[in-house]
């Protein structure tokens, strides 16, 4: 019995997210169905599916943007459902979005270095009436800005509105901006779309490098096959909200179901 609780507790310290169970409905569309799904720390893993298939919903609802209607999602060993994502942001858990939200009318550096501001811990007053901590913490925000920016071959741009970035480096500034919340969960929601076969291939290289760096545990949608199975542990596939498959991506490229749903004949 006592082995059995160590074994369960090992497992809870390798496992940093779970979620059983759960569901969300949207009137009468079940989005998202009896969802089993689990990461364990520093996993790089990927979830995949035709459009609409509940992909982003997931995201959602691990952030903290709805609410599940069912089952239960655990981070680190706590259940989350229905906290705010301010707090879900504090906790560890960053993403990026398939529509790009960037301050566009703020510089590259802005942008990254309103979301260090998270983790600051000086009060109003003391900001106001510019106290030592607020400095100090003022001038570590900035140098960890810099640095991002540096890691995501962004500094050129440091004073560039976010707006007239090309496309492909507006995605490496919504990473640098998600990594400004020291995540230990990072989402990255299509960061890949629109992107040519060179500049995806040097994402994938700056998504292993920063899992690596940032010792991050990292679950990527994706719909460009070559990078999702090129970069993914494991693979999740949803179809219609409801999971048709999981596991490596040797095994999922030969799936049946999977070809069926999603993948078609010419990927396996
Ligand atoms: N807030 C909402 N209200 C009503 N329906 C929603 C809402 N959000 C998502 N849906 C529906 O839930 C389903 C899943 O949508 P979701 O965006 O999660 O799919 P996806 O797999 O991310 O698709 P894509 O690959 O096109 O981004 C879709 O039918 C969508 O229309």
């Amino acid at each position: 019995m006592k082995e059995q609780s160590l074994a369960a507790t090992a497992e809870g310290e390798r496992e940093i997210l779970r979620l059983k169970g759960v569901g969300i409905r949207f009137g009468g569309l079940k989005a998202v169905d009896n969802l089993d799904l689990y990461l364990q720390r520093g996993e790089l893993v990927g979830l995949i599916g035709p459009n609409g298939a509940g992909k982003t919903t997931v995201f959602n609802l691990l952030t903290g943007v709805y609410a599940p209607t069912e089952g239960e999602i655990l981070f680190e060993g706590q259940r989350i459902n229905g906290l705010p994502p301010y707090v879900l942001a504090r906790r560890g858990i960053a993403r990026t979005f398939q529509n790009i939200r960037l301050f566009g009318n703020l510089s590259v550096f802005d942008n990254v270095r309103i979301a260090a501001a998270v983790h600051s811990r000086y009060r109003t007053w003391e900001a106001m009436l510019r106290f030592p901590r607020f400095y100090r913490e003022e001038a570590e925000m900035s140098r960890v800005s810099e640095e991002l920016l540096e890691l995501m071959g962004l500094s050129a741009y440091r004073e560039e509105k976010a707006r007239n970035l090309p496309y492909g480096l507006q995605r490496r500034l919504e990473i640098a901006r998600a990594l400004a919340l020291r995540p230990k969960l990072l989402l990255l929601d299509e960061p890949a779309a629109g992107m040519n076969p060179q500049e995806s291939q040097d994402l994938m290289r700056l998504i292993r490098e920063i899992r690596e760096r940032f010792s991050l545990t990292i679950l990527l949608i994706e719909h460009d096959m070559s990078v999702v199975m090129g970069i993914s542990e494991r693979i999740y596939v949803l179809d219609h909200g409801v999971l048709i498959a999981e596991g490596p991506p040797e095994e999922i490229r030969r799936n049946r179901r999977v070809i069926e749903a999603y993948l078609g004949e010419e990927v396996s």
